[in-house]
């Protein structure tokens, strides 16, 4: 290969891990060599705006449009995304089917003196952004009180050191992808909180025309992870999802037989539909949305109001 294969990310340390996940993912597979694949770090509306709760602003595609931009001007031949962040449907043109094995998918519970979910006391603040942990937490606990919690983790970090808030939760693949193992969590099993729908999968974007690239990425492609995440995307797709509704989602895989568990919650958490579906992994995009269907046939006019 003579030509240089462009990897588009955005500038965040955990996206910039992602991105050199992939390199090097890409150099092992191929005997690529490193200066045969640029990182091109590109700034997006999501990571300008600071200041404001993101749902204000809009969208999910505030973290992908100027990569995805890019990429169709074919400044970038590769976008490297956190699966969780993406939106169900990518702009004509592009195409969203490569997916790295999958990190630890849970969130993790996070104190400065490692006191646990259960154990944190009544009335307690909480700090997190994240409509759907908001929604699950004072399902179970709504005594707790949530505020906005938004930034990196150094900055939520700080937070939690200058007192803003005694708990806040992160993806464990974030943590675990930055090596952040000085930042003591606690795992919160998908039973007591069910995660994003693809949280902890690495998602390739590329032109859909853009033969080569499909076939460079081939060996990066992993089987199970997209299944599961297929399975889940679908659930996810079934219901519209927006970051302005709390939806959470898992699926598992046992051989050949995939068990897929979602939920909607009311944004203050005071109700909670959940559904399974259990298939071959032939059927990951049917049972996303059937259980789609079987939860939004019983929710009620109000179900998405904000509360
Ligand atoms: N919304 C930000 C975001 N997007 C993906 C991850 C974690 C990594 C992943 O899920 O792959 C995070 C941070 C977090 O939720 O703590």
């Amino acid at each position: 290969m003579t030509s240089t294969l462009k990897i588009g990310t955005r500038g965040s340390p955990l996206a910039l891990a992602q991105a050199h996940e992939t390199r090097a993912r890409l150099m092992a597979a191929h005997g690529m060599s490193e200066e045969s694949i640029e990182i091109v770090v590109i700034s997006t509306t999501g990571d300008r705006v600071q200041n404001r709760a993101l749902r204000e602003i809009g969208g999910k595609g505030l973290f992908t449009r100027e990569i995805e931009e890019a990429m169709l001007a074919g400044e970038i031949d590769i976008a490297v995304h956190s699966s969780k962040d993406m939106p169900t449907l990518q702009p004509q043109g592009l195409v969203l089917d490569c997916f790295l094995e999958r990190e630890d998918p849970r969130d993790a519970f996070i104190t400065l003196d490692g006191t646990a979910l259960a154990d944190l006391r009544e009335g307690a603040v909480v700090g997190t952004s994240s409509l759907r942990r908001k929604a699950q937490l004072l399902h179970k606990r709504p005594d707790l009180q949530v505020v906005e919690f938004r930034g990196n983790v150094q900055t939520r970090m700080k937070k939690l050191a200058d007192g803003v808030a005694e708990a806040t939760f992160l993806a464990l693949a974030g943590l675990n992808r930055l090596n952040a193992q000085h930042i003591s969590r606690q795992p919160v099993e998908p039973s007591e909180m069910l995660p994003a729908i693809a949280q902890g999968a690495i998602g390739i974007e590329r032109r859909v025309d853009d033969t080569a690239t499909d076939a460079l990425l081939a060996p990066l492609r992993h089987a199970e992870t997209h299944h599961r995440v297929a399975a889940e995307r679908a659930f996810l797709a079934g219901l519209d999802g927006s970051c302005e509704t709390p939806i959470a989602g898992l699926a598992t895989l046992d051989g050949n037989t995939l068990t897929l568990k979602g939920e909607i919650l009311r944004t203050d958490g005071s109700e909670v539909l959940t559904g399974s579906r259990t298939g071959p992994t032939e059927q990951a995009a049917e049972m996303g949305a059937s259980l789609a269907v079987e939860l939004l046939a019983q929710t009620t006019d109000d179900f998405f109001d904000w509360t």
